[in-house]
């Protein structure tokens, strides 16, 4: 990231940690690659030393990255399961929405319960200014918005978010209400502070990083005692800011306050956002980074999670040396106690040992040590988010450690993109496209790549060791194998998964750059019927099969032929298959270009096309009549710089 690399400059001594085995990281890698069956045109990522020191040593991994993947089953030797120990995270973060609306507590924002643990209970920044500096033994500042907005104005909000905090939604008509959540007036209860973290950027160690233009406002403790904690994002300097100003324009905070909550439609876990207000300054950013800043208007999103804490947030201190050791303790004992009751309570007369699939087969007991238990739910939380991403085409684009969320969220929407034609090696990040580090199809690869960082850095404090870390690796791998075929199976509708089967799909999809969502959507109009002539087998998918020409029809009838085969033996009805993988294969997603005309509008002052949006985003999986254009393929503009592919400039 161009605006980061300026920013590293509170990196850290190197530590000696010791790293994780490479040729084992790199077995794992090899086989999750294998799995996902996608014609991989994109190097993987190196193994480098888990150590976050600058001075990686990477071990050349080269082979395996072009051409089309073999089609091997993967090797079964990693299927050990702890599910009794990982939670299903949708019933954590997302089981709230269920209820009654109307029945909810309808709060005043002056009535939020408010909790202030984190400040309470973890070490603090004795400093309260602003000023750009390394700081150090401390979690995070305390210090207060400073966006200065002038006649904020209320851009969207999201009634889901609400009910989360049983907010009523008539605060939202309050005169007052944008200044709020703009900074300019301060919350009554609020204690805000910005959280202290590191992480490594592009498989390199940058160092302190921190929030240096989220302010967080303290946690609330809603009526069914879950935690929540409400973020300002873009609300102004902070010690974290570095040479940057602490502000965030309008064009990136509607992409970010859009997906967040058409992730959380679409069934994938992610941090969520209240609301989005306009500041009524100006800032100025140079979107392309070629030298031509200008003027754009301000915004912050309210964000809500359960937490927002990273990988990167451990990291930053275990990189500081033994004398911080005792901190990345302290913020574990915090995370589990708060976030992850079930394995603070976690009885000793349980029998959680497992045999490991390295060579020497040691066991790893989750029972005598929380770490490792805790170690291991992240890995497998992270796994389940990663498999999501894929079954949905989302590519994140900025997959560094400190955009990792602790709690298996996805966080940071930067310069995301869905995919629309069919492309592992898609990277909608313009800063990542010399290597492609972070595109569609590695991003299993780099999920278990940043567990190994967070793994090593709480092996670095000694609360698990490498037989430990090893395992939370592993348990990565099968976790996310596991996730990704069931995924697979059931956007086909298929019986049971079919490698093969799918692994040709993808081939094909790639070869004739077929639309990734409108293609599975159409694909529930297949009949499981032999005997439907070839000429029309490939009728239900004419309108995503473009341009083919007479030898890509025949390997489409092949494909097709097979295909029905599998499906006639599982012996569902299709309407009833139908049914299933329309409830799994998105009629809408947010595609870049559709987010685009919303930012143009809402920078001449229309925020119609926002609010459409949101309302259509959330109910990704139902037809909604009238709504087939949100549904369509990007235009011809949508190609331009700034649409599909972005800079991390926001
Ligand atoms: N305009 C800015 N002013 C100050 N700090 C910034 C600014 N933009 C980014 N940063 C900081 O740069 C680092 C990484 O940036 P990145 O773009 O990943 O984060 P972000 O989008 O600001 O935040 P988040 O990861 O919380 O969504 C973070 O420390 C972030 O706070």
């Amino acid at each position: 990231m161009k605006l980061l690399s300026h920013f590293a400059i509170f990196s850290p001594k190197p530590s000696s940690f010791s790293p994780l085995s490479a040729p084992f990281f790199s077995a794992l890698s090899f086989r999750l690659r294998r799995s996902t069956g996608f014609p991989v045109t994109s190097p993987p990522p190196p193994y480098i030393s888990v150590s976050p020191s600058l001075s990686c040593h990477v071990s050349s991994r080269t082979g395996g990255g072009a051409g089309v993947v073999s089609m091997d089953s993967p090797s079964p030797d990693l299927a050990v399961s702890v599910d009794s120990v990982a939670r299903d995270l949708k019933n954590q973060s997302l089981g709230s929405d269920a209820g009654d609306y109307s029945k909810r507590l309808g709060l005043k924002l002056e009535d939020l319960n408010w909790d202030h643990s984190f400040v309470r209970e973890l070490p603090g920044d004795p400093r309260t200014d602003t000023i750009p500096r390394e700081v150090l033994h401390a979690c995070y500042t305390k210090v207060l918005p400073s966006a200065e907005a002038e006649n904020p104005q209320l851009v969207a909000w999201s009634e889901s978010v609400a009910e989360l905090l049983d907010l009523d939604p008539q605060e939202f008509e309050r005169p007052d209400f944008s200044l709020l959540f703009s900074g300019a007036s301060t919350l009554v209860g609020a204690l805000p502070y910005a959280q202290c973290y590191g992480g490594h950027q592009f498989g390199m160690w940058a160092g302190q990083l921190g929030d240096g233009r989220a302010i967080t406002l303290g946690e609330i403790i809603n009526s069914k005692s879950e935690r929540w904690e409400l973020q300002l994002k873009g609300a102004g300097k902070t010690p974290y800011s570095r040479f940057a100003d602490g502000l965030a324009v309008l064009r990136s905070s509607i992409r970010e306050f859009l997906c967040s909550e058409a992730m959380h439609s679409l069934g994938i876990p992610t941090i969520r956002a209240l609301c989005l207000v306009t500041t009524g300054k100006y800032v100025t950013r140079d979107m392309f980074y070629d030298g031509n800043p200008k003027e754009e208007p301000g915004a912050i999103v309210c964000r809500v999670s359960q937490s927002f804490l990273r990988f990167g947030s451990y990291q930053i201190h275990a990189s500081r040396g033994k004398e911080d050791l005792g901190i990345v303790r302290a913020l574990a004992d915090y995370a589990i106690r708060k976030h992850f009751p079930h394995i603070e309570n976690m009885s000793r007369s349980e029998s959680l040992s497992f045999t490991t699939g390295d060579e020497d087969h040691s066991v790893v007991d989750l029972t005598s040590n929380k770490y490792a238990a805790w170690v291991v739910e992240v890995a497998e939380r992270t796994a389940t988010l990663i498999a999501n991403w894929q079954g949905v085409g989302f590519t994140h684009g900025v997959l560094n450690t400190d955009n990792m969320s602790i709690l298996g969220l996805t966080i940071d929407y930067g310069p995301f993109g869905f995919l629309d034609a069919f492309d592992p090696s898609y990277t909608p990040n313009t800063t990542d496209l010399p290597g492609r580090r972070y595109c569609f199809a590695n991003q299993p690869d780099i999920g278990l790549w940043n567990i190994a960082q967070f793994a090593s850095t709480l092996s670095a404090a000694q609360l698990i060791n490498d037989k430990e870390a090893n395992y939370a690796m592993e348990r990565y791998g099968t976790k996310f194998m596991d996730e990704y075929q069931a995924i697979m199976t059931k956007k086909l509708g298929l019986p049971k998964y079919n490698k093969q089967l799918i692994s040709k799909l993808l081939n094909n999809m790639a070869v004739d750059k077929v639309d990734y969502t409108n293609f599975f959507r159409l694909l529930s109009n297949i009949k499981a019927d032999p005997s439907i002539p070839e000429e029309e087998l490939l009728v239900p998918l004419k309108a995503v099969l473009l341009d083919i020409g007479k030898e890509r029809k025949e390997a489409w009838i092949s494909w097709a032929k097979s295909y029905i085969e599998e499906l006639a033996s599982g012996g569902i009805s299709d309407e009833e298959r139908k049914v299933l993988m329309n409830a799994v294969n998105p009629k809408y997603v947010l595609r870049n270009y559709l987010c685009q005309s919303a930012i143009d509008a809402a920078e001449l002052g229309d925020f119609g096309e926002v609010r459409r949006l949101l309302k259509i985003m959330e109910r990704p999986y139902d037809e909604q009549p009238g709504m087939e254009k949100y549904a369509r393929l990007p235009p011809a503009w949508a190609y331009r710089p700034g649409v599909c592919m972005l800079s991390c400039s926001s």
